[in-house]
């Protein structure tokens, strides 16, 4: 069973583009949850372009599913993660002016760091993620930070499948067996969509989760399009 984690920064990117409450990302996460959807995710940005560290925390209250928050761990973010105690917190190395996350953790190089960082989450009950590429190396070392689970990093996979190459998929069946063995769970993230889970879900062996944010969201507007314009035709006869 691989659970789905919506991924909700995008409702915050357009919400903030016009100031105001709309769309009301409090509604979206209810609704979300109303919908099925076993998790919310976010990934507050040190710049709050999207989730603004204060959504973080009015979310609590909403979240009665898996709430997972998403980051680079800088002090700011340890202290807002372990103010709010989500179920989960995924780590991500991403850089301040990233415009969205570009890599893994290098688990080898900052394994010292990641271990610390883990143990106050673990201290904590927190659930801990690494964000990393499907290469085994990473895998043998996250495991060694303590880490509960890894999330595969998928923008690789997702842009060779788009292509038609469905080898693309290999290095992270074998991380995932890798996984497996070792008993690290496994989640992954980063452009899967309606087109590629399906294939990527069935290639993956003990896949726990899956976090997916701006393919769902531009699928709910085409998909939901035709339904708005005929509802504003109609009020406009
Ligand atoms: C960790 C990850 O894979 C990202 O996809 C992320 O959570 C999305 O962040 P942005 O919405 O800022 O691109
Ligand atoms: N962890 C990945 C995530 O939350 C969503 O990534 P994306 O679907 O927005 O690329």
């Amino acid at each position: 069973m691989t659970k789905l984690s919506v991924n909700i920064n995008k409702i915050a990117t357009l919400r903030n583009s016009r100031g105001g409450n709309t769309p009301n990302l409090l509604k979206v996460a209810k609704d979300v949850q109303d919908f099925g959807g076993e998790g919310i995710t976010i990934h507050p940005r040190p710049d709050e372009r999207h989730i603004r560290y204060q959504d973080a925390h009015d979310l609590k209250s909403v979240v009665h599913t898996e709430y997972n928050i998403e980051g680079n761990p800088i002090p700011e973010f340890i202290e807002l993660v372990l103010n709010i105690k989500p179920t989960q917190v995924t780590l991500v190395p991403d850089a301040v002016d990233a415009i969205t996350s570009n890599s893994g953790w290098d688990t080898v190089k900052n394994k010292e760091f990641l271990q610390e960082v883990i143990s106050e989450f673990n201290r904590n009950d927190i659930r801990t993620s690494i964000f990393v590429d499907p290469l085994e190396k990473m895998i043998e070392g996250a495991k060694e930070t303590g880490a509960d689970r890894i999330e595969l990093y998928t923008e690789a996979f997702a842009s060779e499948y788009a292509k038609g190459n469905l080898e693309a998929v290999k290095p992270y069946t074998k991380c995932a067996q890798l996984a497996n063995d070792l008993n690290i769970g496994v989640n992954a993230g980063h452009d899967l969509s309606l087109d590629n889970i399906k294939f990527f879900k069935e290639n993956i062996p003990g896949l726990l989760e899956v976090s997916i944010g701006h393919a769902l969201i531009s699928e709910s507007i085409y998909l939901g399009l035709e339904n708005v314009v005929n509802m504003y035709l109609h009020k406009l006869k």
